[in-house]
């Protein structure tokens, strides 16, 4: 997924194709019937253009390396603890992204979820910034449960791209998209919550995470899911396909790009205190409406995984 942001840039939502030209299965991130996001028109502001460009190319690249690598054997090894996998896919697009893109844009920098965990300094500040999920829902791509993503957001290029089964170009009006198209539903008890688990599995942190998932649930709520793509659930939000999402333990990468596509698809996005969203913060609060946000909020008990720019280790 690539993204991009400049403030005050017009951008508008153009197209989701599928990198294969097969319809996108109803429901995955939009419900025209067709496969296809509505078309409306394409503003890419002169200097990015070229990004957009690049960032098409490169997802597709990176798709098919992924999907190459989905059939065969894979070299798995764990990170933070036991359950935060990492495969030599996540390490080759990683490297295949940044490497394009700084050949390209020299000035550019980058947030990468695996060169992160060989120590790289998480840091954003105002520069251009590739914030780079290589593979987002990497125990599921190591055991072929098809929900996983190439994620990678720019932090100051109004675009982002996301490529497996799907490349997606969405460039909105920031703060006023004309594709409403989050869920508007206000009563908690008709709605679908997703979640994911986190790296964390300490009896703990478990009993925290299982007690906010029983109040969740005793709302009453239609259910709650966890599909194991911390972004492919917030892309969910953003279609109407689920009411909200809360997550402690994701990082920047995995909420970044989906961030921007919540808000643009007008939804909020926000801090699991119910104060703004903090990239670094390692936790999420999305929903189609404010209502539904603020009700989670409510319901949720903190668990403390530290922050992405101070803690490298993730286990703060
Ligand atoms: O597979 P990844 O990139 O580790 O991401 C996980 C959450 O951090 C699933 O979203
Ligand atoms: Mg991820
Ligand atoms: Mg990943």
């Amino acid at each position: 997924m690539l993204y991009g942001s400049r403030r005050r840039d017009r951008f508008e939502c153009s197209e989701v194709i599928d990198v294969s030209c097969r319809p996108l299965p109803v429901n995955t991130l939009h419900q025209d019937g067709t496969g296809r996001f509505p078309v409306t028109r394409l503003f890419v502001m002169e200097d990015w253009s070229d990004c957009l460009d690049v960032a098409v190319q490169i997802a597709r690249r990176a798709g098919q390396v992924v999907q190459s690598a989905v059939k065969q054997e894979k070299q798995v090894s764990s990170k933070s603890t036991p359950t935060d996998l990492v495969t030599e896919a996540d390490h080759q697009v990683e490297e295949l992204i940044i490497s394009t893109l700084r050949d390209k844009y020299p000035s550019h920098r980058f947030i990468g979820e695996e060169s992160s965990a060989a120590g790289v300094k998480c840091e954003l500040t105002d520069a251009p910034t590739w914030i780079i999920d290589p593979i987002d829902g990497t125990c599921n791509f190591v055991h072929r449960y098809r929900n996983h993503h190439i994620l990678c957001l720019n932090h100051r290029v109004n675009m982002f791209l996301s490529s497996q089964h799907t490349i997606l170009h969405f460039q909105f009006p920031h703060g006023g998209g004309e594709h409403r198209i989050c869920c508007k539903e206000r009563d908690v008890s008709k709605a679908l919550i997703l979640t994911e688990i986190g790296a964390k599995r300490d009896p703990a942190t478990l009993d925290i995470f299982l007690g906010n998932m029983k109040k969740l649930l005793s709302a009453p709520t239609h259910g709650v899911r966890i599909i194991g793509s911390s972004t492919l659930a917030l892309c969910h939000i953003a279609s109407g396909a689920a009411e909200a999402y809360y997550q402690y333990g994701l990082h920047c990468w995995d909420i970044a790009a989906a961030a921007v596509i919540i808000r643009e698809a007008g939804g909020c996005v926000m801090d699991t205190t119910g104060g703004p969203l903090d990239l670094m913060s390692r936790r999420v609060v999305a929903a189609g409406t404010r209502e539904i946000a603020d009700y989670v909020v409510k319901q949720l008990q903190p668990i403390n995984y530290g922050r992405d720019d101070t803690d490298p280790d993730g286990l703060a």
